[in-house]
This record gives C-alpha cells, sequence and structure tokens, in this order.
C-alpha cells in the first residue's frame, strides 16, 4: 500500500514550520517533505522531528536568489552552486536524517537554449553526486510544469530520465510529481508503468501528488486517484509518496482522501 509523506511546506501552515512534524505525526504520517528549511537551524529541526517520530524523506538544495527555481542548470552560478550544497543542503540532510535531495535546475537565461545549459547541469550534478554519495544521499532532479514556472529548465519526464543518464550516477535518479506530470504530457498510467519498471535503465526516485488543476488534495479534479494510487501499488512501489498540496480549506479538514492509507 503507497506509503505517504506529508508536505509540511505546503500542507499545515496553519502550524509554524517546527511544530509541523508533530502536526503531521498526530494526523497519522510516519513521514513528511519539506522544500526550503533554510531559516531555521538544523539542529532545531533535527531536534522536533525526532521528538515527532517522524521520518524526512526529502528536502530540496537552496533555489539561489531571490526569484531562482534552482541555479544548477544556469552557466555562471557554478560556484555558489557547490558551495548550496556544501553547506547547507548536504549539512541538513545529513542532521536530519534525511536521505534525497531534490536539486531545482532554474530557468534557462534568456538568450540561451535548454541545449546550451544542459552540460551546465549534468556537470554540477556529476560534481554534486559524489559529494551526496559520501553523506549517503541521493539527488533528484524533477519536470516542472511550465504554466506555474514558466521558462524552467526541466519540463518533461523523458528529458528527466535522459539527464539522469547523462550523469551515469548511482544516486541521481528523477522525482515524479504527478501534479506537473499530468499538465506537461498525461498518459500518467503508462509512464508510472515505464518508469518505475526496476528494469528501466534510470529510475525514480520519488513520487508525489496534488489535484489537477487546483494543486489540492488528491481527491478531485481530472486524475481518477483511485486508480493511479492503486497501480502505484501494483507497480511495487517501494518509496514514499509525497503529499505535495495546498489544502483547499485547512489542513486537517482535508485528510480524508488519507485516511485509508494510515498505517499509525
Ligand atoms: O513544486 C514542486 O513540485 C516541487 O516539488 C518543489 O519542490 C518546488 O519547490
Ligand atoms: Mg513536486
Amino acid at each position: 500500500m503507497p506509503r505517504f509523506a506529508a508536505n509540511i511546506s505546503l500542507m499545515y501552515t496553519e502550524w509554524p514550520f517546527v511544530d509541523r512534524f508533530a502536526a503531521a505525526a498526530d494526523d497519522g504520517f510516519e513521514a513528511v517533505e519539506c522544500q526550503f528549511p533554510y531559516e531555521v537551524p538544523a539542529e532545531t529541526l533535527a531536534r522536533r522531528r525526532e521528538a515527532a517520530g517522524v521520518e524526512l524523506v526529502l528536502l530540496n538544495a537552496p533555489p539561489g536568489p531571490a526569484g531562482a527555481r534552482g541555479i544548477a542548470a544556469v552557466p555562471g552560478q557554478e560556484t555558489a552552486f557547490r558551495a548550496s550544497l556544501l553547506e547547507q543542503a548536504l549539512p541538513y540532510a545529513q542532521a536530519l536524517g534525511c536521505p534525497r535531495v531534490h536539486v531545482m535546475s532554474g530557468f534557462v537565461p534568456d538568450g540561451r537554449e535548454r541545449a546550451d545549459v544542459q552540460p551546465t547541469l549534468v556537470d554540477n550534478l556529476r560534481w554534486a553526486a559524489d559529494e551526496a554519495a559520501r553523506a549517503g544521499v541521493t539527488l533528484l532532479v524533477e519536470p516542472l510544469n511550465g504554466r506555474d514556472n514558466p521558462g524552467y529548465f526541466l519540463n518533461r519526464q523523458d528529458h528527466g530520465h535522459e539527464i539522469v543518464a547523462a550523469i551515469g550516477a548511482a544516486n541521481v535518479a528523477v522525482q515524479f510529481d504527478l501534479y506537473h506530470a499530468q499538465i506537461v504530457e498525461g498518459d500518467l498510467s503508462v509512464k508510472l508503468a515505464r518508469y518505475l519498471d526496476p528494469a528501466h535503465p534510470t529510475k525514480v526516485g520519488h513520487l508525489q501528488v496534488a489535484a489537477v488543476p487546483d494543486r489540492g488534495e488528491p481527491d478531485a479534479g481530472e486524475l481518477a486517484w483511485g486508480h493511479l494510487f492503486a497501480l502505484i501499488d501494483q507497480l511495487g512501489w517501494p518509496g514514499w509518496v509525497g503529499a505535495e498540496y495546498r489544502p483547499r480549506a485547512g489542513t486537517r479538514a482535508g485528510l480524508g482522501w488519507f485516511q485509508p492509507w494510515r498505517r499509525r
């Protein structure tokens, strides 16, 4: 049965960030994920996570300067990217016992083409994969939809897998967010079966879900959630499924979808 992690950057915003681990645990979540935890010292978060008795299964590397959505594919930002990984992302992951870090690629700079900047992303992630391996961390690249993120470098699942193949490191994989994938390309059942197949040469390291088009709870909208959750189960997905959505009317009021999947 799918194991869900609450995304405590989008859910539980009724609580201060440090209290969200306990709030999610109280609702039966065994794991949480977050986007950018860097405003609170890692040691404080580690204490609060441990006290709540939940795992942290994913965090994002820093996004870069104001307005940026990552810098890993931005030529000229290599030094800043490496510093952000060594000084923030990996130390936070280690302090919090978090095995996955999502590295955002960023926007294609004006006047450049995707193909021009792809080598920057591949080189940065090859270097980062070695550093992450020493910390026991898997790095993830996530295709985001271009409607919410115009100009973002990575939009499609096949492109994510192409990047992972080009890096060629065992600890780099794709973060498959069904919300973005449905908006960009659809055909989710076929893509889940293809990319979650253990025989596929490049791997998915994490799944995420939210309704389309409103990015609310995974219980409405254009996707057939009963079918998709059953398929994820049938395919034997061994990882976590991040509930990365914006509650429509309060986090607790919207947790009906989660009740059949509660394990504690
Ligand atoms: O927006 C998303 O889907 C990502 O997972 C993310 O972390 C962006 O901050
Ligand atoms: Mg996502």
